[in-house]
């Protein structure tokens, strides 16, 4: 039978198509969207303005999840957990798209409902339908004024429920900004925006000012290898094609970077890096360390990772060693040690898109014991008068100054010292740790404690 002019259905576009797709690998295969989305739109062929509409869809959405959540268990009238997988990720699409984009009420609800058809047919398009035309009667303000809880009863669950965090990710924010409600707001405000693009400009290679013009970016606050770049696929560009400059957020650049202007007597050129894998820092390390004359040991504990550190510092004088750093086998004696340790990456949830609802509290309890233990190793490595970069891309008071005090109390000749002075950036507090932040420094939220052993 042929279907009536009005039923037959029509194409889905691309970038719905693509992004929804991504939503879907995140909830059944538990996949990153940051790595699944740009590979399908390679493949799809999918550029330009759809390519930036889908990334924007897809990243938006799982960043929101939990709020997009509550409206639509609300519109529907029934926890999302009995709604169907794939049609729960068309509505979480169609729900971002009204409350949170410019696209117009119809349009949102019609390609959604496109979607779900080309799929699944009359009978959850209709369902898709009835709820999308629900949500559309309320915009986004509105909707949190009806489900959030109230600023007065209990301010961190509305602000946790406004900007899109779970509770307790909002609480440990909170700690870590020492109480201060304008200062979480802030901080939560901008974990939920989309993140800049940071470039690295290469030291030894091409400068900053250089690649910005280049890339049409500006360049950096504090970093001196740091290149804003306006928009576009940071791929695209000739001088990161080419290993000139790669994408790595300022805040990690600052960390990199400080364990090279340390104060270390008698530096005989012996760095390491203990937790090396992908190779972001240690890429920038070793450039340093190529002018300053210096060599990198770089340890990394899985294969993979290890692979990957290998291809961004080809050239430079790095030996890359799979190995676990608790217990590695290289010589004591190193005069600087960058150990950026595995965390539970609570500091760059704004570039991980659905990451944030996939952590659980628990998680930390496990990574503070490797933590010290790294740490621990880390000043038995180190060189009297050398120095120890303790960081993690994680504002997580368990796992920041929780992890050093807990380290230093048990190691009696190492000391913490001011790493302020080892970060070009404002608003510093009151030290002797540097924690940046994205609603001060645009920055991930990087952690950084410099120790040293007497
Ligand atoms: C936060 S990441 C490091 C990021 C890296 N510094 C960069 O800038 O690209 C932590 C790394 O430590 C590795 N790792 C975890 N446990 C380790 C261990 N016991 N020994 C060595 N590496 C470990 C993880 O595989 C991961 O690649």
């Amino acid at each position: 039978m042929t279907k009536s002019p009005k039923l037959r259905d029509k194409p889905v576009d691309a970038p719905r198509a693509a992004a929804r797709d991504t939503l879907r690998a995140v909830r059944e295969r538990d996949a990153y969207a940051n790595l699944v989305l740009p590979k399908m739109l390679r493949e799809r062929r999918i550029t330009g303005r759809d390519a930036a509409l889908a990334t924007e869809l897809a990243y938006g959405a799982a960043r929101a999840e939990g709020l997009l959540d509550a409206v639509i268990s609300a519109a529907a009238n029934r926890p999302v957990a009995e709604i169907d997988g794939n049609v729960l990720d068309v509505l979480r699409l169609g729900t971002y798209q009204l409350l949170r984009t410019r696209i117009g009420a119809h349009a949102a609800v019609s390609t959604s409902v496109d979607l779900i058809r080309s799929e699944m047919g009359m009978g959850p398009s209709g369902f898709v339908n009835a709820v999308l035309r629900k949500v559309s009667q309320r915009d986004e303000d509105l909707w949190i004024d009806e489900l959030a809880p109230s600023m007065a009863d209990d301010l961190i669950g509305n602000l946790a429920f406004r900007y899109a965090h779970p509770r307790w990710i909002a609480e440990v924010f909170d700690e870590a900004l020492g109480g201060s409600a304008g200062q979480l707001q802030a901080a939560l405000a901008a974990d939920d925006d989309r993140p800049p693009v940071h470039l690295v400009a290469r030291p030894g290679l091409i400068t900053a000012e250089e690649l910005a013009l280049a890339s049409g970016g500006d360049v950096g606050r504090y970093s001196p290898y740091c290149v804003y770049l306006p928009g576009g696929d940071p791929g695209d560009l000739e001088a990161v094609r080419d290993g000139y400059a790669g994408v790595q957020d300022e805040g990690s650049q600052l960390v990199g970077r400080a364990l090279t202007v340390a104060d270390v007597a008698d530096d005989t050129g012996r760095w390491l890096d203990m937790c090396a894998g992908p190779g972001g820092k240690a890429a920038l390390v070793a450039a340093i360390a190529d002018i300053d004359g210096a060599h990198l040991d770089a340890i990394e504990i899985s294969e993979h990772r290890a692979d990957l550190i290998r291809k961004v510092v080809r050239d430079l004088p790095v030996d890359v060693h799979v190995a676990d750093a608790r217990s590695c086998g290289l010589e004591p004696g190193f005069d600087r040690i960058l150990l950026d340790a595995p965390c539970s990456g609570l500091g760059s949830l704004r570039r991980r898109p659905e990451a944030r609802w996939r952590r659980r509290p628990d998680d930390v309890a496990e990574l503070v014991v490797l933590q010290r233990e790294l740490l621990t190793e880390a000043l038995r490595l180190v060189k009297p008068g050398g120095v120890v970069i303790y960081s993690t891309c994680s504002p997580h008071p368990a796992e920041t100054v929780g992890v050093v005090a807990a380290v230093l109390a048990e190691v009696p000749d190492a000391e913490q010292i001011d790493a302020r002075p080892l970060v070009p950036a404002d608003h510093l507090g009151d030290g002797p740790h540097v924690q940046l932040w994205p609603h001060i420094h645009g920055t991930d939220a990087m952690f950084l404690a410099a120790l040293r052993r007497r």
